[in-house]
């Protein structure tokens, strides 16, 4: 593997707690404007990979290169975030008090604070945006309603647009589906199938239905390495992918 033509490269990172290894010689490389599902058992490594990409975790060994020239190693949280490294963790995190709307304002302006956001008028580019991403999470019919009186699922797809006002390069997403009903699930993969047409996209998940849904490549995780890498078909059909599994 080499870092040419990579978004996100990783090559051979290790990271132990306590002589444990959660990643062992792991590598990866993400394209731009691919979306990359990853997978895997309980305890695979899949967050601390995510958590070595947004610097919550450094690795004892290996590289990290972001847009072929950053290495992400040797810098703290803010700085990868700033570069254009967006994270949804599983627990969606909205404003519930306010608004829809409101709350891709304060996405949007995130570091002017609030009292000029929510009481000045919003700039022509940033009201456009803002119904840019109503649009494209389909929340323009609830744009009024205060985010602490919408379903899970709708919670979810505000806080990814949220990161999205950001515009990040790369976007990280953690089981968006977890305590999703099938319709939510269906309408997620939809929105990240969207999303991916302008960003990258790297998405762990354990719902298969959801995994198919997307019809993108796949990196099998296991004890901390790549197992299995291809279709979705493709690792399904590895021996090994099924041997973990099945518990075999
Ligand atoms: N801070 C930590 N200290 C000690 N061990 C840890 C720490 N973080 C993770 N681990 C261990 O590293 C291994 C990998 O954990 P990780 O959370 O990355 O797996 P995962 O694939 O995300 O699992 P899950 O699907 O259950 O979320 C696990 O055995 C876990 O117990």
């Amino acid at each position: 593997m080499t870092a040419t033509g990579t978004l996100l490269y990783m090559e051979r990172v290790s990271v132990s707690f306590d002589g444990f290894k959660a990643l062992n010689d792991l590598s990866l490389a993400v394209a731009p404007g691919e979306m990359r599902a990853i997978i895997g058992p309980n305890g695979a490594g899949k967050t601390t990979m995510m958590d070595v990409i947004t610097g919550k975790t450094r690795p004892d060994t290996g590289f990290v290169l972001f847009d072929e020239v950053h290495d992400l190693k040797g810098m703290d949280e803010a700085a990868i975030a700033n570069l254009g490294i967006g994270r949804k963790f599983q627990k969606p995190t909205v404003f519930e008090s306010q608004s829809v709307e409101d709350n891709f304002v304060l996405a949007l302006q995130g570091e002017r604070g609030v009292w000029p956001n929510l009481f000045g008028r919003p700039r022509a580019r940033e009201a456009e945006r803002i119904e840019e991403l109503l649009a494209l999470t389909r929340l323009a019919p609830h744009r009024d309603t205060l985010a602490g009186s919408l379903s899970h699922g709708q919670k979810q797809w505000l806080e990814i647009g949220m990161l999205l006002a950001q515009d990040p390069k790369l976007l990280l997403v953690d089981e968006p589906a977890a305590g999703m009903t099938d319709a939510e699930t269906a309408e997620t993969a939809e929105l990240l199938k969207r999303i991916a047409t302008t960003h990258s996209v790297i998405v762990v998940e354990h719902d298969m239905t959801f995994i198919r849904a997307l019809g993108v490549r796949v990196t099998v995780l296991h004890e901390g390495s790549v197992l299995a890498e291809g279709s979705l078909d493709h690792v399904s059909a590895n021996e090994r992918v099924i041997e973990i599994y099945l518990g075999r």
